[in-house]
């Protein structure tokens, strides 16, 4: 990573195309699209089931890979990178969360957030607990940390996701439709929670989401349809 990090865009997609299947079955889900994440934005990507915003997300974050365009994360040619390299991308500057939360059942909340940092060899167990501690802290669930995902609501299990998707200090957040799952008032919580992290600390957001409240509060827009963007 370079000094004048902050210059860079966090991620530029250009001419990004993306299909699935073969022959007569196949189905275009990205159609040359181009976006740019500048540091510290906090982005709603919006459109219709079948759109293409998961397909983005997994682009977005190296998940998977597009058949042709390009990917620059702070400059650097992701599509040029092994399975290998993008995986230390992805532990050392990504975070993820998910719809469905995605914990792991037998680990408390705490193991749940201190997981990632250990499996990632981030740092040693006792300093990784003490920030998994802060983070469980930093999303309201201090006094929560030894409870397994079981025994939380809905709305505490996506902090503790959001705990896990932070406590490696990642430079771009993506997160697949995080309030899917959860009931209004608890999707504003954590609608309020986001938009606070990132003003605290600059980290990027891109969100999909079905809720016209995120889009209406997220910094930027972004439209989709068909595979296609329509920036705003
Ligand atoms: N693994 C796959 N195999 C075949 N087609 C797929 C696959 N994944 C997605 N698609 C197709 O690609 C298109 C985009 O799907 P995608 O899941 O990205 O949409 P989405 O906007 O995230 O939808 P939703 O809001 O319902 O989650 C759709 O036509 C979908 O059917």
């Amino acid at each position: 990573m370079t000094s004048n990090i902050r210059e860079l865009p966090v991620i530029a997609l250009s001419g990004v195309n993306k299909s699935y299947g073969r022959n007569e079955n196949s189905v275009a889900a990205l159609k040359a699209v181009n976006i740019e994440v500048a540091h510290g934005e906090f982005i709603a990507l919006c459109g219709p089931s079948g759109a293409g915003k998961s397909t983005l997300l997994n682009i977005l974050s190296g998940i998977d890979r597009p058949d042709s365009g390009t990917i620059m994360f702070f400059g650097k040619m992701l599509t040029a990178l092994s399975e290998q390299q993008l995986a230390v991308i992805r532990s050392h500057y990504l975070g993820f969360i998910f719809q469905a939360f995605n914990l792991i059942p037998v680990l408390n909340a705490l193991d749940n957030v201190c997981y990632p940092l250990l499996l990632n060899g981030h740092c040693r167990k006792k300093e990784a607990r003490a920030r998994a501690q802060h983070y469980l802290d930093s999303v309201g669930l201090a006094q929560l940390a030894d409870r397994k995902p079981g025994q939380l609501s809905g709305g505490q299990q996506q902090r503790v996701a959001i705990a896990r998707a932070l406590v490696h200090q990642p430079k771009l957040v993506v997160a697949d439709e995080p309030t899917g799952n959860l009931d209004s008032a608890t999707s504003e919580a954590i609608l309020d929670l986001l938009l606070d992290i990132n003003q605290q600390t600059g980290t990027a957001f891109i969100i999909s989401t079905h809720s016209a409240q995120l889009k209406a509060r997220a910094g930027r827009s972004i439209d989709i349809r068909d595979g296609q963007i329509d920036e705003n």
